[in-house]
């Protein structure tokens, strides 16, 4: 049983938490943050160990009546692995406190990829993070591009894809602080960083991205232009879809008209904070058209890097050197069918 810790308990930390807490091949030590407030109160009602960041966080969270286990060196002395979810910058900085305590590390997709020297994404490179001692999970427009265009090169179908990227504007519980608002603001560069990003877990993928930031919090959606090596039937695009797991094909004529009906949906299944681990792919608006194929899908930004975090957590630390078993072992835990 490897014990692991989180640093960092935001929006992607708490989730990993979570899902940490549902394996039963690996135990969650604790969560370290320098957070006082409602945030870290989940984690008190979870009862999950807290330690603090900083002896200023420490501080304060006593007096605030939370029980603070240690320090993060502390957290750290005991853990097999840390999992990194500090927003960037901060990330970078705890790169040179892991190395030196010997500790293995995950960091999340806000780090560059010479961050850590290894970028992951489960469908596509499993195998090259088995035992290694750092990687970075990719950002989640990047998993999602990996996880799509992976399944197309499984089944030599992809010559070259282009995509654009609608971009949600910031994450909902932040929303009263930041984000557009009845506008749309393209990004300059094209490419955008996402398409050369994915090339930093599969470099041999021909993938140009442009990239526009939209007003609305629930999610990214995508639209993509591929160019197949043959000519190819409708059936034959989504039955190489159908091998990922974490493709999930949705109908726009069951009423899955857009990303809110999507979140919806999600909420009504149940799932944590309505969690969509999946990428969400119209599967009556993909066309064939000779060699072209189109599609558009949406991305939770939120929730789509959890699973590949917690396969990074059993590659590194090489409880499962199966990439394919620990996939599945996830999405079970997950509810991911
Ligand atoms: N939010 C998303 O949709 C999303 C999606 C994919 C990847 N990511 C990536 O995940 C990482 C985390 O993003 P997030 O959205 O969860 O950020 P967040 O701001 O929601 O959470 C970051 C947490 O880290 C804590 N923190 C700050 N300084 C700290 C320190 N010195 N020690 C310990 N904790 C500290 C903060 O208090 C906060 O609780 C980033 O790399 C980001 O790019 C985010």
């Amino acid at each position: 049983m490897k014990s692991i810790a989180v640093i960092g308990y935001g929006v992607i930390g708490k989730r990993v938490a979570d899902a940490i807490n549902l394996q039963d091949d690996m135990k969650l030590l604790g969560v370290c943050d320098v957070i006082s407030d409602w945030r870290i109160q989940n984690a008190v009602r979870k009862e999950y160990d807290i330690y603090a960041a900083t002896q200023e966080a420490a501080d304060k969270m006593k007096s605030e009546g939370i029980s603070v286990k240690g320090n993060m060196q502390e957290l750290l002395e005991k853990s097999d692995l840390v999992v990194d979810c500090t927003p960037k910058k901060i990330a970078v900085q705890n790169v040179a406190i892991y190395k030196e305590q010997n500790i293995k590390f995950i960091l999340q997709g806000g780090e560059k990829h010479e961050t850590t020297g290894h970028s992951f994404s489960a469908e596509n490179n499993y195998k090259s993070a088995i035992n290694i001692d750092a990687t970075r999970v990719v950002s989640c427009n990047t998993t999602s591009i990996l996880r799509t265009l992976t399944a197309l090169k499984k089944a030599d179908l992809l010559d070259y894809a282009r995509g654009t990227l609608l971009r949600r504007a910031t994450d909902p519980w932040e929303s009263h602080l930041g984000g557009i608002m009845n506008t749309m603001v393209p990004e300059k560069d094209i490419p955008s960083h996402q398409g050369p990003d994915a090339k930093s877990v599969d470099p041999d993928l021909d993938v140009i991205t442009t990239a526009i930031k939209v007003p609305q919090t629930l999610s990214h959606l995508h639209y993509w232009n591929v160019k197949l090596k043959k000519q190819a039937s409708k059936e034959e695009v989504l039955n190489a879809f159908k091998t990922s797991s974490r493709i999930k094909l949705i109908q726009y004529d069951q009423g899955l008209v857009s990303n809110n009906t999507i979140k919806e949906m999600f909420l009504d299944m149940g799932r944590p904070w309505g969690d969509m681990y999946e990428v969400a792919l119209w599967e009556d608006m993909l066309k064939v058209h000779g060699d072209e194929l189109f599609y558009a899908y949406v991305v939770d930004n939120q929730a789509i890097v959890i699973p590949e975090t917690i396969d990074a957590i059993r590659a590194l630390t090489g409880i499962e050197t199966d990439g394919a078993k620990s996939i599945a072992k996830t999405n079970e835990s997950l509810g991911i069918h």
